[in-house]
């Protein structure tokens, strides 16, 4: 199982995450969260990071040229879009060479709407929806993704914490490809606690 540690802002710490070889690490670049990176982050830090970690910014309905420019400056290679993005932009990201993860409402309908995106992003995340759109710490009902029957690999997404370890590691019902996880893991605001990190990381990947 994939993991991606989001909503790292802080050189030092992300130097110390890194250290953790998650398989993607996640970057805001939403103005309202308090995980956004832009006047913090030094582009630079993010270039350092090792190529073999997916480097991913995190949008809500930017806009194409808002979301090329800041993967470019900050040496982004995948983006997460956490808004009402549409296919085609999903798209139109993906044929510069991006990976696309988009965000979708677990409902009902997931399976629907998830189709409309199958050949134009790499992964689907799903994620507990909100006013805030993300980073709420707060859960899902996941037994709605034993439904979900698209072609398309998704991330189990919303306030996944150290004591989700077990029971993602024994699901049966759904089949992730990964666990995305943030705020559960803050000491404090914008800061992750790396030693948490650890122990869920050993624990998803067999090494406890
Ligand atoms: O983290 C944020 O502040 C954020 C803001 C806007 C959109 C997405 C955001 N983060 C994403 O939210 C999910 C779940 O986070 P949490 O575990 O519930 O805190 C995660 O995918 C982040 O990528």
């Amino acid at each position: 199982m994939l993991i991606k540690v989001c909503g790292m802002k802080h050189a030092k710490n992300i130097v110390e995450v890194s250290e953790l070889n998650p398989d993607l690490m996640g970057f805001i670049f939403y103005p309202p969260s308090p995980r956004y990176v832009v006047g913090t982050l030094l582009p630079e830090t993010i270039k350092e990071i090792p190529s073999n970690i997916i480097k991913t910014g995190v949008f809500v309905n930017a806009g194409k040229k808002e979301i090329l420019k800041l993967t470019e400056l900050f040496h982004l290679n995948a983006v997460q879009l956490h808004g009402s993005e549409t296919p085609q932009l999903c798209s139109e990201l993906k044929n510069e060479g991006l990976k696309v993860l988009k965000a979708l409402r677990p409902d009902d309908s997931l399976s629907i709407l998830a189709q409309e995106y199958h050949d134009v992003c790499d992964m689907l995340l799903f994620d507990t929806p909100s006013p805030q759109h993300g980073g709420t710490g707060q859960k899902f009902d996941w037994s709605l993704l034993e439904s979900y029957n698209g072609k398309t690999p998704f991330f189990l997404s919303g306030g996944i914490g150290v004591e989700d370890a077990e029971t993602l590691k024994n699901l049966e019902n759904i089949h992730p490809m990964g666990v995305d996880i943030n705020s559960k893991f803050e000491i404090e605001p914008e800061l992750k606690d790396v030693s948490r990190l650890k122990t869920f990381i050993n624990k998803i990947r067999g090494c406890v």
